[in-house]
């Protein structure tokens, strides 16, 4: 069974905690660094180890997962060059940062920068991984770090590390986007007299429903988009206010603005090192 530290307590580094514990059926493989009080005694009273600073067992894990904000890397770099072992793999989650940033600052080079989602604990995730340093990996270690991957759901290779900053804008931010049409469809059904849980109802079950016809159906989303307009009704209504409003094209932009935000967490973060 591997060792695994997560470096960072807060949403994405609990919930990896929690995935992979649930995949063991245990507890104390896990490792958590967190420097929050108030996340420290949560995440001990849900029964892992953790605390604010790298363990003296550090040694024994196998795989260092990198769950703080890509801001506030530079403030684990130093504690972890110091400590960190030829063999120990690192799997960062931050956004924006790239391998050769955390290879020049950590002075190590076994790195798989990956890009997961919100819904890795219900295995429906999507996690984007690039491989930096391909031919240091081991058959077994690819396999395990593969596996690890694997417990979130979907995984996707990219063999340029740029695309990361875009699977971070699609499927990173992604249910972000989702859960905002769902709120308002359910702000529309709060405005025509439905209660809140009606309307949570209606939108869940309605999102449910077009998941499921478009997974069981061939046809791309412009045909069973006509297939939901009757001529002259209301859905053909509906998209004509959409495309007054340019809304397709102003969501791609919204986009296109998170993979340039990802872009930017890099050139950030050198500028800080610069003026250090
Ligand atoms: N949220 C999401 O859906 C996704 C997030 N990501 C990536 O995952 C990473 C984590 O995101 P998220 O979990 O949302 O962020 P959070 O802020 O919830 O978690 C990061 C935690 O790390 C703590 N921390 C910061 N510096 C240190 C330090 N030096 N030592 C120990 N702990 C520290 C933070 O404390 P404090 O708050 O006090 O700074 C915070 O509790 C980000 O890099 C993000 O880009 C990737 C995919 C999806
Ligand atoms: O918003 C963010 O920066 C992170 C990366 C993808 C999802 N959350």
């Amino acid at each position: 069974m591997n060792k695994i530290l997560i470096y960072g307590g807060g949403n994405m580094g609990l919930v990896y905690a929690k995935t992979i514990s649930e995949y063991y059926h245990a507890k104390d493989h896990v490792f958590i660094v967190e420097k929050r009080e108030e996340n420290i005694k949560k995440i001990k009273s849900l029964g892992f180890l953790c605390s604010n600073s790298i363990p003296e067992n550090f040694k024994s894990y196998d795989y260092i997962i990198l769950a703080v904000k890509p801001q506030d890397f530079i403030s684990i770099a130093t504690p972890l060059e110091k400590h960190i072992q030829d063999n120990q793999w690192l799997i960062s989650i931050m956004a924006g940062i790239s391998c050769e940033l955390i290879k020049e600052n950590l002075k190590h080079k076994k790195i798989i920068r990956t890009m997961p989602n919100l819904a890795i604990p219900f295995k429906e995730g999507l996690t984007g991984f690039y491989i930096s340093s391909k031919s240091l990996l081991t058959d077994i270690e690819k396999k395990n770090i593969l596996d690890l991957l694997t417990l979130g759901g979907k995984i996707l290779e990219v063999e340029d590390e740029n695309d990361l900053n875009a699977i971070t804008a699609l499927s990173g931010s992604g249910p972000a986007y989702f859960f905002y049409f769902i709120e308002q469809l359910q702000n529309a059904a709060i405005n025509k007299g439905f209660s809140k849980e009606q309307a949570r109802m209606i939108a869940i079950q309605t999102l449910k429903g077009a998941l499921k016809v478009l997974e069981n159906s061939e046809d791309t989303c412009e045909t069973l988009i006509q297939k939901v307009s009757s001529r002259g009704g209301t859905t053909e209504a509906a998209f004509q206010v959409f495309n007054e409003y340019n809304l397709g094209d102003n969501f791609i932009q919204g986009i296109n603005r998170a993979n340039e935000r990802s872009e930017e967490f890099g050139q950030e973060l050198k500028n800080i090192i610069l003026n250090k």
